[in-house]
C-alpha cells in the first residue's frame, strides 16, 4: 500500500502488521484511532513506528524479535567475506569483460580482530560464526553481560577500545537517539587506517557523509552495507556508488526460513496483544461493577483468554462471569 492508501484504510482494522518499509507515523496512528489496537512489526527494529504516538493512541506495539536473528547474522558474515575478497567488484569487472587478478587481491580473515558493536541476538551469532573463521572477537555493548561474551570467546570492551583495536567493525545496535550517527568523523578518526566496516543494523547509526569522506581518504578500506539512512537510497548516492562499497537492499532478514518464522512469531504476538486488548475492554466495560473491576485488576487479569472470553459475552452473563 502507498502511505496515502494506508491512511485511508487503517481505521478498518484492529491490527496492522508491517515490515521496515512501512512507516507507522503519528498520522497513521491518529487515522486508526477508535479501532486500531495493535501494531505488529514483522521483524526486530521498531524505529519505523512512532512509539510515543502509539502510546498516546492506546495502541500496543509488538515485534518478532527472534526469528530473523540467524538470517541477519549469516548476511553479516556473507558481507564480511564478500568484502574481504572483493567479490562484488571482481564479479562486476569480469562480467564487463575484465580479467583483473592483480587488482582484486583480498585480505585474510583468520587472526584479524573483529569488533561487534551491539552484542545482542544478531551480534552474538555473528561473533560465534567469526570465531569459527579464526577471528579474534571483541565486542562493545553497554548492557550485555560479560559472561555471555566470555561463553562465546569474545571480550567486552569500551566503545573507544573496540573501534581503536579492530581490523573489521560489524554494527548490530538498534537505531535510537543514543546510537544515531555514532559512527561519524570523530569515531572514524579513532579507528585504524584501513579498517573495514559492515552494517546490517540500521543506516542511521552511521553519518553517511562522514563514511564517504573516510572511504575517500583511505581511513576506511571498504564498507559493506545492507541498510541506509533513507531506503531506498538516492540513485546517485555517493556511498552506494563508491567503488569500495558493497551494497545489498536491506536483505538481512530475507531468507525463506526467516520470513516463515517471522510470520508465525508476529501472528502469535499480535494475537496475544489483541487478546490483552480485549481483556482490558472486558474489565473496563460499563456493566462490570466497580468492586468486580477492582478485583480483576488486583488479579492483574493475567489470563487473557479468560478475560477475552468474558468480553464476548452479553451484559448479564458477563456480570455473572465476573462475579464468579
Ligand atoms: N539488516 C536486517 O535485515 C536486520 C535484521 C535483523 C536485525 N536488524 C537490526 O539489527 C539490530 C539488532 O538486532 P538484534 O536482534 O540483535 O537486537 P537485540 O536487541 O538482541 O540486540 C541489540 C543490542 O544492542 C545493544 N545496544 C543498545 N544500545 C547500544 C549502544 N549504544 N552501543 C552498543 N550496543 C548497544 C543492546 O544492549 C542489545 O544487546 C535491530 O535493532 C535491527 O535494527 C537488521
Ligand atoms: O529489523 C529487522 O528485523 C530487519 O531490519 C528486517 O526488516 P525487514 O523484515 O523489514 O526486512
Amino acid at each position: 500500500m502507498s502511505p496515502a492508501e494506508l491512511l485511508a484504510k487503517v481505521a478498518q482494522f484492529d491490527a496492522l502488521i508491517v515490515r521496515s518499509g512501512t512507516k507507522v507515523t503519528r498520522e497513521v496512528l491518529e487515522a486508526g484511532r477508535g479501532r486500531l489496537r495493535v501494531v505488529g512489526r514483522a521483524g526486530v527494529g521498531i524505529d519505523n513506528v512512532d512509539l510515543q504516538a502509539a502510546t498516546e493512541a492506546g495502541c500496543l506495539v509488538v515485534n518478532a524479535p527472534t526469528a530473523n536473528t540467524v538470517a541477519a547474522a549469516e548476511h553479516g558474515i556473507a558481507l564480511l567475506a564478500c568484502m574481504a575478497r572483493n567479490v562484488s567488484q571482481a564479479d562486476a569487472a569480469l562480467k564487463a569483460g575484465k580479467w583483473q587478478r592483480a587488482k582484486y587481491v583480498g585480505v585474510s580473515l583468520v587472526g584479524k580482530t573483529l569488533a561487534i558493536m551491539g552484542f545482542g541476538k544478531v551480534g552474538s551469532e555473528v561473533a560465534r560464526r567469526a570465531k569459527g573463521l579464526g577471528m579474534h572477537v571483541i565486542a562493545h555493548d553497554p548492557y550485555a553481560p560479560a559472561d555471555k561474551a566470555r561463553a562465546i570467546g569474545a571480550e567486552l570492551v569500551s566503545f573507544e577500545e573496540a573501534i581503536a583495536k579492530a581490523d573489521f567493525i560489524s554494527l548490530h545496535m538498534p537505531l535510537t537517539p543514543a546510537t544515531s550517527k555514532v559512527f561519524n568523523d570523530e569515531s572514524f578518526g579513532k579507528m585504524k587506517t584501513g579498517v573495514w566496516i559492515i552494517n546490517v543494523a540500521r543506516g542511521g547509526v552511521i553519518d553517511e557523509d562522514a563514511l564517504v569522506r573516510a572511504l575517500d581518504s583511505g581511513k576506511v578500506a571498504q564498507a559493506a552495507l545492507d541498510v541506509f539512512t533513507v531506503e531506498p537510497p538516492a540513485k546517485d548516492s555517493k556511498l552506494v556508488l563508491h567503488e569500495n562499497v558493497t551494497v545489498t537492499p536491506h536483505l538481512g532478514a530475507s531468507t525463506v526460513e526467516a520470513q516463515e518464522g517471522v510470520a508465525i512469531e508476529i501472528a502469535e504476538a499480535v494475537g496475544g496483544a489483541l487478546r490483552g486488548a480485549l481483556a482490558a475492554t472486558a474489565v473496563n466495560a460499563p456493566m462490570v461493577p466497580a468492586e468486580v473491576r477492582t478485583k480483576l485488576l488486583e488479579m492483574s487479569v493475567i489470563d487473557c483468554d479468560y478475560a477475552a472470553n468474558l468480553s464476548s459475552k452479553s451484559g448479564s452473563s458477563l456480570y455473572r462471569s465476573c462475579q464468579s
